[in-house]
């Protein structure tokens, strides 16, 4: 392709918002344009690069026996009021109506769809298991989305559902996709870690995340330096063994604290260490209010929460809900007395007494607060982030972090869909039972992100071969010479048939070909500069600058020698 005629419009500045290099880079190197707020046009170098990902992804689906399909992106709001998920999505779920006034949401994620349209079809244990997967583009409505293409609002996705008669059967295919998904991410490129994660809304037990280890990820990744253990931040469980300090009870008392707010502050003020604060916070579970106690170098994780308690519905309650309950606002807050909501605590929370905790009247405070004698635990549980350095359970070592980037996830989701939206099949008993499925996603748009996150330098991206835009980036440096034209339109002529080849005939300066060139990220470039004349050109790769003078009768050999050697 001549860069001539390509559209690859290179900046020589970045705009100021974007933080994530990735995101830097895909503007600066002509990659992509905003069209409004997480929403992107890929141009085409970003395009091809996303061709080369779906088609790894597609081989790997198609060797497990994947089958592709293609579902639409508006869904049906009849089938999300099917599965109840039409009222459990907030304004995350993009809803609009036709012209009939007909209600639709723009697809986020396909079980219902895919649940619907295999209802009707896969009636017999005969017709298991199958595995159906498509590569769309989905759209939620972020809060805030953000870096680029890695928390983008419309993203392109590869979501895969599997069917079949008995767990057996999903687990065989789960652990397909887990080990397709170990040959996809390492074919892009990315170094990733698989981790034990939360299965959260969608229900069902067991679900791994792949992560790209990146510090702009979201995600915490949890592992152990001597263990195979790996898990998200969210799910890693903090291992609790009782280790009380038996100070003597102390009586209860209400010291005045004007202004004081945080445990922190309140550590400040009592002179003692920020463990010895008790923090309590009031959540709404479903529509019961309860006060979960935690100690003030602790920090809540909603996600255990959220598993503890068994629901999604989980929010923290709002200041005025908060005063209607205790009569005081957070900051405030403490368990003495509290008998109208009930009251939880972390583990932790067993190892202290003499508490200092909020007294429920503000600028008020109380010390030596003591379960039993001034309040009552319904129940301790594990409902905090474990910190860098403590024990994993199970010996399994201690626990290290890492920033991670989820490029992929896969599910074993069970019967819950099939048996909200009555998709059921005969046994070989000729019994009517409901599917049970599994489900599997890859982030095509954010996998492009996150190999860029991990394969670039201060003057651009380096791609690695297997998902690179061109494959080799041909320069004539000053096209004006008509010995540099000429032998670099010969060797367009002859490298295209070998290579992709993008050929850079442009009428600009040797620095800015050279500067493109290096934003683009090619693996390995051939320039034609002032030896034309005596048939020499100079050959380079892009990960480690190497270079070699070469006469174009070896060029072959050389280029081919270069390519070979990059990863
Ligand atoms: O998407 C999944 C599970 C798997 C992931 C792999 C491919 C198949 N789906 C989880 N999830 C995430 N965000 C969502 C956002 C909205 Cl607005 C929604 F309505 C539904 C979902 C939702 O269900
Ligand atoms: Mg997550
Ligand atoms: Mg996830």
């Amino acid at each position: 392709m001549k860069q001539s005629k390509i559209f690859i419009p290179t900046l020589r500045e970045v705009p100021a918002e974007a933080e994530a290099i990735s995101h830097k880079l895909l503007l600066k190197s002509g990659m992509i344009k905003q069209n409004a707020r997480g929403i992107y046009s890929y141009l085409p170098t970003a395009k091809r690069v996303l061709n080369k990902i779906e088609q790894i992804v597609r081989e790997e689906m198609e060797n497990i026996d994947g089958v592709e399909v293609l579902m639409p992106v508006l869904q049906q709001a009849e089938l999300w009021k099917e599965s109840g998920r039409w009222d459990a999505y907030g304004p995350e779920l993009m809803r609009l109506k036709d012209r009939n006034k007909r209600e639709f949401s723009l697809g986020p994620t396909h079980e219902e769809v895919v649940t619907s349209l295999v209802r009707d079809e896969l009636k017999s244990y005969k017709r298991l298991p199958i595995t159906l997967f498509q590569i769309q583009t989905k759209f939620r409505d972020e809060q805030r989305p953000r870096f680029g293409l890695l928390r983008g609002r419309e993203f392109i996705m590869k979501d895969a559902y599997s069917f079949h008669a008995d767990e057996s059967s999903l687990d065989d295919t789960y652990n397909d996709m887990y080990h397709a998904y170990h040959k996809i991410f390492t074919r892009v490129g990315l170094n990733f870690r698989p981790v034990l994660a939360d299965s959260g809304a969608i229900g069902g037990d067991h679900t791994h995340e792949f992560m790209a280890l990146a510090e702009i990820g979201e995600d915490t990744i949890v592992y152990s330096e001597t263990s195979d253990f790996a898990a998200n931040i969210e799910k890693a469980e903090v291992a609790y063994t009782p280790n009380h300090d038996h100070t003597p009870v102390k009586e209860l008392e209400k010291v005045e604290t004007p202004n004081i707010k945080t445990a922190q502050a309140l550590a400040d003020f009592l002179n003692v260490s920020l463990d010895k604060i008790i923090k309590s916070m009031i959540v709404k579970v479903e529509d019961e209010y309860v006060m979960i106690l935690i100690r003030g170098h602790h920090e809540v994780n909603d996600v255990k929460l959220k598993s503890y308690f068994k629901t999604e519905n989980i929010e923290m309650a709002s200041e005025n809900e908060i005063e209607n309950i205790l009569g005081a606002k957070p900051g405030s807050l403490g368990p003495v007395n509290v008998n109208q909501i009930k009251i939880y605590a972390d583990n932790f929370v067993q190892d202290i007494n003499n508490l200092a905790v909020g007294a429920n009247e503000n600028d008020f405070h109380y010390l030596n607060a003591n379960v039993d004698r001034d309040f009552n635990i319904e129940a301790y549980g594990d409902f905090r982030f474990i910190l860098e350095g403590e024990e994993l359970p199970n010996d399994l070592g201690k626990a290290k972090f890492a920033e991670g980037i989820e490029v992929g996830q896969v599910f074993k989701l069970g019967t819950k869909y099939s048996e909200s939206m009555d998709a059921t099949f005969l046994d070989e008993q000729g019994k009517a039972k409901p599917l049970i499925m599994g489900c599997y996603g890859v982030g095509i748009s954010r996998t492009l992100s996150a190999v860029i996150e991990q394969h670039h330098d201060e003057k651009g991206i380096i791609w690695p071969k297997s998902i690179s835009p061109y494959e080799v980036h041909l320069i004539a440096i000053n096209p004006k010479k008509d010995e540099q034209k000429e032998l670099a339109e010969q060797l367009y002529g002859q490298l295209k048939n070998q290579y992709d080849v993008l050929y850079d005939d442009r009428k600009e300066s040797a620095g800015v070909k050279f500067n493109d060139a290096d934003l683009i990220g090619l693996p390995v470039r051939v320039m034609v500069g002032k030896k034309a004349g005596e048939g020499i050109v100079e050959v380079k790769r892009r990960d480690n600058s190497e270079s070699q003078e070469v006469h174009i009768d070896e060029l072959n050999d050389v280029l081919a020698s270069f390519y070979n050697a990059v990863k």
